[in-house]
């Protein structure tokens, strides 16, 4: 994958809180409104990630006909969502609330409407508030048919997130909210 984001030397190891959940367990929707993850998000794209093995997750989803871009081609914001989306949920692995502040997106090749998507992700680690990610997307079956699950890899990403006190991040905009949770000061 080819990228000019800086990780930097000498990071932290990211510590996986204590409860989290098993590898393969499905992984929450923070907000059932969540345009990445929310089941009840009417055009959302209804990620289904699953923990992984230490700092690791994946997570899968199909390239919807409401994602198009250019004609045929899913949208290069829909792909940046979903990796914004699986890298945030890789950040719940620690228990912290936290916000993106650096998004990387590497579109290496295009991807067709009907594909489904396989993203692994994992924490690279971390420095004061900061949390480094970095993720990949690979192609499992281009006809979004069942199909193989080592295909092409067609996008790469990482992220820079910084850990917030959700009741102070959220506290003027969750009345805006369709869903509030009691975590994000509710
Ligand atoms: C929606 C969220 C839900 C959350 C729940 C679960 C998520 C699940 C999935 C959700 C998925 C979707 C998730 C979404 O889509 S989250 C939605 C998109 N993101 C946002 O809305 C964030 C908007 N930005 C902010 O609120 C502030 O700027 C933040 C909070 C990010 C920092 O402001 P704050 O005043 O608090 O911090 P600080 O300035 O003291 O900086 C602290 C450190 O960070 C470093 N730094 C800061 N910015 C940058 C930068 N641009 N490049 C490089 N470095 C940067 C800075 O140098 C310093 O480093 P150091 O001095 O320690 O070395």
């Amino acid at each position: 994958m080819k990228s000019t984001f800086v990780v930097p030397d000498g990071l932290e190891p990211a510590q996986r809180r204590s409860d989290a959940l098993a590898p393969g367990d499905r992984m929450p929707s923070h907000n059932p409104m969540c345009f990445g993850c929310g089941p009840d998000a009417p055009n959302g794209l209804h990620l289904d990630a699953r923990a992984g093995e230490g700092m690791a997750i994946t997570g899968e989803m199909l390239v919807e006909p409401h994602f198009e871009g250019g004609p045929g081609m899913i949208h290069g914001g829909i792909l940046s969502s979903a990796f914004d989306e699986i890298m945030g949920m890789n950040v719940m692995l620690m228990g912290v609330t936290a916000v993106t502040a650096v998004l990387d997106v590497d579109f290496a090749k295009p991807i067709q409407l009907g594909s489904r998507l396989r993203f692994s992700t994992e924490i690279l680690g971390t420095q004061r508030r900061k949390i480094y990610v970095r993720a990949v997307a690979h192609l499992i079956d281009g006809d979004g048919n069942s199909g193989g699950d080592t295909g092409e890899e067609v996008g790469g990403a990482h992220g820079l997130f910084i850990i917030v006190d959700p009741s102070v991040h959220f506290r003027e905009s969750r009345a805006k909210s369709q869903f509030a949770s009691p975590e994000f000061g509710a």
